[in-house]
């Protein structure tokens, strides 16, 4: 990895990066608009992209759209201020490696510069890799408890699953664990990421071309349906398949069979579909951009994997589990967290979930000589999007004010009703579901 395109309007932050990573042996070229930054996509070969969310042309959404317009595949790191991160994580979905926030810490980007050029390495396997080796942390909160039960259930069979959830909540972990439960474990598990596959490349990815096919089609290739047979095919972001693929997708589950571009024969696949979205599926189908008959085949079993904020009580197994990580690969020795970080996690709201929080984590630890990391190591901005914090005097602070109107009204419908949850949910007008979730962050379980 050599060739680093930089699109970043500071122009002082910019040149600060040039020089540092210059020196580090890379080449670098830098830009400072979306549209500078596609017409150089368009005639140039990069290894790697460092983004800056927003530019004065548009955002790194829009730069991810002509990356995959242009068929490019080049990572994409995102750089990011820390109040853009909610914002950010959005853009994982449509295929940015990583992202890291603001200011940026040389060292943490040579930690994630590594981490993709090894991933570039075996872009083939580098998820199979994972997959084997990956620990699973389960968690030990209602939710992690429900979350394997229906993981349990479903393993065995054959059937297809949606995974939903936010972004970062573990959907292709826990795509990874059915497929390591089930009696398919030992052959492949393949993910692919619809969200970076252009229109035209999503039918060849997935089902494979023969030469001559269309233009570039070069030589034969086998689709990742033919080599994951035998195995779990995991479509990531299923909702940005385009029409005429979903077609072609749901003919290849009920026929079992696929057809590769250009070619006349079938080929027999035996495949388990697992697929993730961000999205409800059922909107996408009212939107009519998700077909129905797809959708209804696809939904023969669903897990709505949870947001962090609703289970914090996991929270400190994934902090340990993220730690031990962090110390191998960065040659660290920390134990824990100072207490008042602890405090700071407990109450964030964690918009990119799991993948955030190993990301602080990293970072984090990155940055700790000690045993304890402390809180100084934080973003200062994620001090100022704490949640109602349980020790913020109340009368000082209106979200806590809130809260604790809110908690006194929910005991009170709760004796109302000899602590019926459904009654109570009912009379509060939400859900059981937003009940069970407000009841768990205000400790009334
Ligand atoms: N059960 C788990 N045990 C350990 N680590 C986990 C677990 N689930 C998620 N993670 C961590 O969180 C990161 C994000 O998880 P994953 O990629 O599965 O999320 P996702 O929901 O599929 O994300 P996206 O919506 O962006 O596709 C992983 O790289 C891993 O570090």
């Amino acid at each position: 990895m050599e060739n680093i395109l930089i699109v970043e309007d500071d122009i002082a932050f910019a040149k600060m990066l040039e020089t540092f990573l210059t020196k580090k042996g890379y080449k670098i070229t830098h830009t400072s608009s979306i549209k500078n930054s596609t017409q150089l996509l368009n005639n140039q070969r990069f290894d790697l992209c460092l983004l800056d969310y927003r530019l004065p042309d548009g955002t790194a959404l829009d730069f991810l759209q002509a990356r995959r317009d242009l068929k490019a595949s080049l990572p994409v790191i995102i750089m990011t201020a820390f109040s853009d991160v909610r914002t950010v994580v959005k853009s994982m979905k449509m295929g940015a490696a990583e992202y890291i926030t603001k200011p940026v810490n040389p060292e943490e980007l040579m930690m994630v510069l590594k981490q993709i050029s090894e991933q570039e390495k075996t872009p083939s396997k580098t998820k199979e890799k994972k997959s084997k080796s990956a620990q699973f942390v389960q968690g030990k909160s209602h939710h992690a408890q429900k979350l394997q039960d229906f993981i349990d259930l479903v393993a065995p069979t054959d059937i297809s699953v949606i995974i939903q959830g936010e972004s970062g909540t573990g959907k292709e972990y826990v795509a990874m664990k059915i497929h390591q439960q089930s009696k398919r474990a030992k052959k492949p598990f393949i993910p692919i990421d619809c969200g970076v596959l252009s229109k035209e490349l999503a039918a060849g990815e997935l089902f494979g071309y023969v030469k001559g096919a269309f233009t570039g089609a070069l030589i034969n290739r086998t689709g990742q349906f033919e080599k994951a047979s035998g195995g779990t095919l995991f479509l990531d972001e299923i909702g940005n398949l385009s029409y005429d693929v979903q077609i072609k997708l749901l003919r290849a589950l009920q026929e079992k069979t696929i057809q590769p571009l250009g070619s006349d024969s079938l080929i027999d696949v035996d495949i388990r579909l697992i697929v993730a979205t961000n999205d409800s599926l059922t909107t996408l189908v009212k939107n009519g951009v998700f077909r129905e008959d797809l959708y209804h085949r696809l939904n023969e079993f669903k897990i709505e994997v949870p947001p962090l904020r609703d289970r914090v009580e996991d929270m400190e197994l994934f902090i340990n589990h993220f730690i031990d990580e962090a110390n191998k690969d960065l040659q660290r020795d920390v134990q824990s967290l100072a207490e008042e970080a602890m405090q700071v996690f407990r109450e964030y709201e964690w918009p990119g979930n799991l993948r955030e929080l190993r990301n602080t984590i990293r970072r984090m630890v990155l940055l700790t000589q000690g045993k304890i990391a402390e809180a100084d190591k934080l973003p200062s901005e994620m001090f100022s999007h704490i949640r109602i914090a349980s020790s913020a005097p109340s009368g000082s602070n209106l979200k806590a004010i809130q809260a604790e109107t809110e908690k006194e009204h929910i005991i009170k419908v709760l004796e109302s009703v000899q602590g019926n949850k459904s009654k109570a949910a009912r009379i509060l007008n939400i859900d059981r579901k937003t009940l069970y979730n407000k009841l768990e962050r205000y400790d009334l379980t």
